[in-house]
């Protein structure tokens, strides 16, 4: 593909030194990039088509990076990217060692800070325009913030904050009626009232230009007026809810006319406190299969650009659409199940029983916080709340999970979806965390399918057999491949091997297929060594403890961080019960997972089938009975 004038784009000075009539082009060939890049490497499609002219305008009436900008999630940050000087590294963005597919500080000083959670930009800005105050230094601080992320209660708190500052904070309010599902819920249905008078809002508009071009009076005639308790005051200014916050609101703007939006972003400069700019925009502009079907086209991986077809659709049900379907099942028969979502229906699996079960369906929007606590509430009058959640967004509803749940002992299903690695979207996104928060709550029981085979039994497990909250966690993708001679019990746990060897390698979920694989390979070497599969990983069973007993090495597996995770609280129980042999963990020590195919990241971090077994392979020289190992920590 041709890029002309990308090609001559450097930094955001060359946006601003293009002709006017040159940026239709500019935005052509921008969308060109984006869909060439998207369909080769994967990642987020229709919300980088969608704010093309956007970021455009942005960068013509702001100078990053003494203006800095801010993306909320960030997953529509491409076409920033692409102008601040990363367009040829563009063919690596989400690759392992390539661009990132959301901001990064390290990265770029056009990104000043990090996302790729919801909702976190206001605050963001808010903090970056207060310090810039502090010292004294110029420059705005943009807050560029979706209508689903602006579901998000975060970003309430940061509106709140920036209303009753006057820091050259502002918002722009990408408005494209999307989540990655239809936007839900009474934010949702505000902005549509705001987009269907378009009329008041010109004449509001008009007046507000005149204000604002009135030297030295109008300001005075405006700071009146919203003092002042008359009519005309009620009709300006108090219209939308961001002006009942102290924000001054401007817009509605067709965020496709790039002329249009720059202006209204220029007034905003000029409003002398934090403004609120509401673009309205298509998301998936510019390609039709991205604009027909926006949520398809949210996050895609590698497709076909002429037809719009995944390049290799998943051979095998996903862990998701069984979850999916197994609630469907199981909400036939039990009229108290009922489902929640915060704004992952299609990610997580439900969108069939969305359609089927409306009224005990729940998407909260992006909301887990308030998902967990409404969780707790629809148990507390006897309902059987299920929860999907991505485990990297339920980092969010930690208390909520201890002060609203577990204390209180409600039987709340955590159905916890991307747990583990799950590559491409990188540090902000890997399902690390749960098991090492989950072990610090009482009362929780967790359990860590391998398949989806044992994924379905193990809900049914947590439906009917559990009392107090509960979490099924599971990765992103299908079932891994097992070794013909392993035959599930479909207990607390499984013994893959002898019941007694030298060498035992424990571990849960996924990474039992690698270690199983791993156990092959030393037996072919002539070690005796057997895998023990947990799947309640808390609280683990005791019998799990008394197997152990048996092996003079244990060589703990574990795809979470280490700190508090199942490996640590294993090998303490051991030495508890005054075990002799030699412990190990293998886990993710203290560190964030880059982005990457998961195979090379399990690779790295020695937590594939070869990892595991050259770990062991390494102490069958030394004798055993050692508990320092390599300079790790072993207990
Ligand atoms: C805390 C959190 N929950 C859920 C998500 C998943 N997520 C990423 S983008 C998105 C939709 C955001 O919608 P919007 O802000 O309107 O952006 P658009 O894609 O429409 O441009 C969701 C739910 C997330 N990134 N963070
Ligand atoms: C930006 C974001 O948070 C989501 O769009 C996420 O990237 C979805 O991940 P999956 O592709 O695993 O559903
Ligand atoms: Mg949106």
């Amino acid at each position: 593909m041709e890029y002309p004038l990308l090609d001559q784009i450097k930094g955001p000075e060359d946006v601003k030194n293009l002709e006017q009539g040159q940026l239709p082009a500019l935005c052509a060939e921008l969308r060109q990039k984006l869909i060439e890049t998207v369909s080769a490497n994967g990642g987020h499609l229709a919300s980088n088509l969608g704010v093309v002219e956007l970021t455009v305008a942005l960068h013509r009436a702001f100078a990053s990076p003494k203006d800095q900008i801010v993306w909320d999630v960030g997953h529509q940050s491409y076409v920033h990217k692409l102008l601040t000087g990363r367009a040829d590294r563009f063919d690596t963005i989400r690759q392992f060692g390539g661009l990132s597919g959301f901001p990064r500080a390290d990265e770029s000083v056009h990104d000043p800070f990090g996302a790729g959670h919801s909702s976190t930009a206001i605050s963001a800005a808010g903090g970056l325009a207060a310090a810039k105050r502090v010292k004294g230094e110029d420059g705005y601080a943009v807050a560029v913030v979706g209508d689903g992320a602006l579901t998000g209660g975060l970003a309430f708190e940061g509106m709140n904050n920036a209303g009753r500052t006057q820091d050259k904070l502002i918002i722009v309010l990408n408005d494209n009626k999307m989540s990655i599902s239809h936007n839900v819920g009474a934010i949702a249905r505000h902005l549509m009232v705001i987009r269907a008078r378009p009329f008041y809002f010109k004449i509001k508009d008009i007046a507000e230009a005149v204000l604002a071009h009135l030297p030295y009076i109008g300001p005075k005639i405006r700071k009146a007026l919203v003092l002042s308790k008359n009519a005309i005051k009620n009709y300006l200014y108090h219209s939308t809810i961001f002006e009942e916050m102290g924000l001054i609101y401007l817009g509605p703007v067709d965020g496709h006319d790039i002329e249009a939006v720059e202006r209204l972003l220029r007034r905003a400069k000029t409003a002398g406190r934090p403004a609120l700019v509401h673009v309205l925009t298509v998301k998936g502009k510019g390609y039709s299969f991205a604009e027909q079907d926006p949520r398809a086209f949210h996050g895609v991986s590698r497709f076909d650009v002429e037809t719009g077809d995944a390049i290799a659709p998943a051979s095998r049900e996903t862990f998701s659409a069984v979850f999916g379907r197994t609630l469907c099942m199981a909400a036939s028969s039990n009229p108290r199940l009922c489902a929640l979502t915060a704004a992952m229906a299609a990610g997580t699996g439900l969108t069939e029983f969305a359609a089927q079960y409306r009224d005990r369906f729940f998407d909260v929007g992006i909301a887990e916080e308030h998902a967990v606590v409404f969780a707790a509430g629809l148990a507390a009058n006897g309902m059987l709340p299920v929860f999907a959640v991505y485990s990297t967004f339920l980092q969010r509803a930690y208390d909520q999970i201890i002060h609203d749940v577990a204390l209180q002992k409600h039987k709340v299903v955590f159905a916890v979806d991307r747990a583990g690695l799950v590559g491409q979207d990188g540090e902000t996104h890997q399902g690390v965390f749960d098991v090492a928060f989950f072990n610090t709550v009482p009362h929780m029981t967790v359990f860590s399918p391998t398949t989806s085979d044992e994924l379905r039994n193990l809900l049914f497990a947590a439906f009917y057999e559990c009392d107090g909250p509960v979490a099924v966690r599971y990765p992103r993708g299908c079932s891994p491949v097992l070794p013909a001679d392993f035959h599930p019990a479909y207990g607390t746990y499984d013994l893959y091997g002898a019941g007694q060897a030298d060498i035992l390698i424990v571990t849960y979920g996924r990474l039992f297929a690698e270690a199983a694989s791993a156990a092959q390979m030393l037996r072919r070497e002539g070690r005796s060594v057997s895998v023990l599969k947990l799947n309640r990983i808390k609280p683990v069973d005791k019998v799990c403890y008394e197997t152990a007993m048996f092996f003079s090495r244990l060589y703990f597996v574990e795809e979470g961080i280490r700190s508090g995770g199942v490996g640590e609280l294993f090998c303490a129980q051991m030495m508890e019960r005054g075990y002799q042999g030699a412990c190990h963990i293998s886990a993710i020590d203290d560190t964030f997972v880059q982005q990457g195919p998961v195979d090379v990241l399990l690779h790295l971090l020695g937590l594939d089938a070869e990892g595991i077994a050259d770990r062991i392979r390494r102490d069958t020289v030394t004798p055993p009975g050692l508990k320092h190992f390599d300079g790790r920590l072993v207990l």
